[in-house]
């Protein structure tokens, strides 16, 4: 919601809001009839207003579990709840319907639409959704929120890394989403973007009541989190809250171990 103000820039952790943006309650998934486990049985709850990081390394199950979680992929066992709506419950064409309108999406490759200008591929997750009136201004705001209010009508090519990210960061906010999943959103960009594209994720949070999940390998991505959940092995084996990235890589590299880390 744009304009609406919250409290601190980092919130403590375990503080939970008044209702919770993604619930995981023993979400698991596996592949060949149950032959490949990727993701045990997790637990997990996001707040609303929160920005948590998804840590672990090169396959422990972060994309798994953030697919199950976004309803781009159906887990093999337990519920999903985005703002309280059960989505395994619900049928593909509301799916659909619930991750266009309440979910956004970044990706490390931002996926705009190159024959259509900056303006509309922001704009597309309303129009898709059938929104006709306002829709320009709509776009126009979430585009002004990320510096690009002066590229409408440019072409994706036009734009560096950072700026597409930009825009991707903006089409994701503009049907103000209950959850936005970013997988890897800083994993092709410099550091100095991948600030630039950290502070706009987490002045989503603050400013506007988002709630953001990033998959990241990044400490200082990390960094920027209220908290941090680490996989290994398709199961989450510690967690952070108030993050630094000393902290971040120091549990990254007891991993990298193969230890067993005790929650922080
Ligand atoms: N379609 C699939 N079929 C079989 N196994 C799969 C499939 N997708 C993922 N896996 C396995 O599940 C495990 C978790 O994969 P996942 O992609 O979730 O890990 P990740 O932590 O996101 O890795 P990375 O950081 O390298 O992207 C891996 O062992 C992977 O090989």
């Amino acid at each position: 919601m744009f304009g609406r103000r919250r409290g601190p820039a980092r919130k403590a952790a375990g503080v939970r809001a008044g209702s919770d943006a993604l619930v995981l309650d023993g979400v698991g998934r596996t592949y060949r009839g149950g032959g490949v486990v990727a993701l045990h049985p997790v637990d997990l709850v996001v707040p609303r207003g929160r920005f948590l990081a998804v840590m672990g390394p090169s396959g422990s199950g972060k994309s798994t579990l953030l697919q199950c979680a976004a309803g781009l992929d159906r887990p093999t066992s337990g519920t999903v709840h985005v703002e309280g709506v059960a989505i395994g419950s619900l049928a593909e064409a509301e799916l659909t319907r619930l991750r266009r309108e309440r979910i956004g999406f970044v990706f490390q490759a931002h996926n705009l639409v190159p024959s259509l200008s900056v303006g509309e591929n922001v704009a597309l997750p309303l129009m898709l959704g059938g929104a006709t009136d306002g829709v320009g201004a709509r776009a126009a705001v979430a585009l002004a929120a990320v510096g690009l209010g002066d590229r409408t009508d440019d072409r994706p090519a036009e734009l560096s890394g950072g700026q597409q990210q930009r825009v991707a960061i903006a089409r994701a906010l503009v049907t103000e989403p209950a959850v936005v999943f970013a997988d890897e959103p800083t994993g092709a960009l410099d550091p100095a973007t991948a600030h630039d594209v950290l502070t706009l994720l987490r002045q989503a949070v603050d400013r506007d009541g988002h709630t953001v999940v990033m998959v990241t390998h990044d400490p200082y991505a990390a960094a920027w989190c209220d908290e941090a959940v680490f996989l290994a092995q398709g199961r989450i084996v510690a967690a952070l809250g108030a993050p630094d990235a000393e902290r971040v890589h120091g549990v990254m590299r007891q991993l990298g171990a193969g230890r067993t880390v005790v929650a922080a």
